[in-house]
């Protein structure tokens, strides 16, 4: 049994599992809000819940797995609770501040012993919950990526196995959106949680937090889609509920373009900052606890 951390030397070998599931995998309209970009909240957030409820229990095909999903609406990022449910050891990825008592009363509620909060980057749009978890659950450590510029318990890097129980997910370094992003794989290699590195039918905005002209915008490009089996199941941070790699790489209008009209794609969003990036990200540099 592994520690909550276990690292190990990149895997250099390419990927051949996959997730096979029955229907509403090949090209099926996923049940969703819009993405961040469009008219969010199409859907109410009950169908929402109810519909990602659904694909989790299909999707955790994996025994003894748990995977919930979880919404928080104003900043339309999605929170994962996995668990082994034989030890109930479970992590917790990408908690937001504003639904701590509704993540924590889930993992009392299903019995479940939360050894890790952890980050998938540091985040621009809302305050992790992490560090106030750390002050409510005894022995739970948090971890983000040692590229992030924030602190943590544990610093990950690529190929490090963050296991819980008999699972594990495997670290992944998908940088472009932020230095510090990255992708966490399961163990079957059927599940990836990709943070805003892909979202579904889009990618991680690339004009902020470390990065410059084009290096980032490069990174991302050659990084945000994990080289993976196309039956993956991505869990992405906004937008969508769930999607497949195969399917992003047919649909999405970012990944189907050439290196260098990405990169002018990328240069012309011309977004609106995040409404909470001045208090986001100094806050998720200290594990969310900044002026808490
Ligand atoms: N309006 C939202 C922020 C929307 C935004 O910038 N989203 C980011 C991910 S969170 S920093 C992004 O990469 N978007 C990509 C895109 O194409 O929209 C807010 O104010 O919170």
């Amino acid at each position: 049994m592994c520690s909550v951390l276990t690292r190990v030397r990149p895997i250099h070998r390419a990927v051949a599992l996959s997730l096979r599931l029955g229907a509403n995998t090949e090209g099926s309209s996923y049940a969703a809000t819009q993405s961040r970009r469009l008219s969010p909240g199409k859907n109410s957030v009950l169908d929402l819940q109810r519909n990602s409820r659904f694909y989790c229990s299909r999707i955790a095909k994996t025994e003894g797995l748990l995977v919930r999903q979880l919404f928080e609406v104003e900043s339309s990022t999605y929170t994962y609770l996995l668990a082994d449910t034989n030890t109930r050891e479970a992590i917790i990825i990408d908690p937001v501040l504003e639904t701590i008592d509704r993540d924590l009363h889930l993992v009392e509620e299903l019995g479940l012993k939360l050894l890790l909060a952890v980050n998938t980057h540091c985040h621009a749009d809302h305050i992790t919950s992490s560090g106030l978890m750390k002050k409510r659950i005894a022995g739970l450590k948090s971890a983000i990526s040692k590229f992030s510029g924030a602190s943590a318990d544990i610093l990950l890097s690529e190929g490090d196995k963050i296991c819980f129980g008999k699972h594990y997910l495997t670290v992944r370094e998908t940088p472009g959106h932020t230095d510090g992003c990255t992708t966490l794989v399961s163990a079957d290699e059927s599940m990836a949680f990709t943070g805003d590195a892909l979202l579904i039918r889009g990618c991680g905005r690339t004009d902020f937090q470390q990065v410059n002209q084009w290096g980032s915008k490069l990174k991302l490009y050659h990084k945000h889609v994990p080289t993976c089996n196309t039956d993956w199941m991505c869990f992405c941070e906004s937008g969508q509920t769930v999607s497949t790699v195969g399917e992003e790489r047919k649909y999405n209008p970012r990944l189907i373009k050439s290196k260098y009209e990405f990169v002018e794609l990328m240069n012309s969003l011309n977004l609106p900052k995040p409404d909470k990036i001045d208090i986001a990200v100094p806050a998720n540099l200290v594990c969310g606890l900044h002026g808490l």
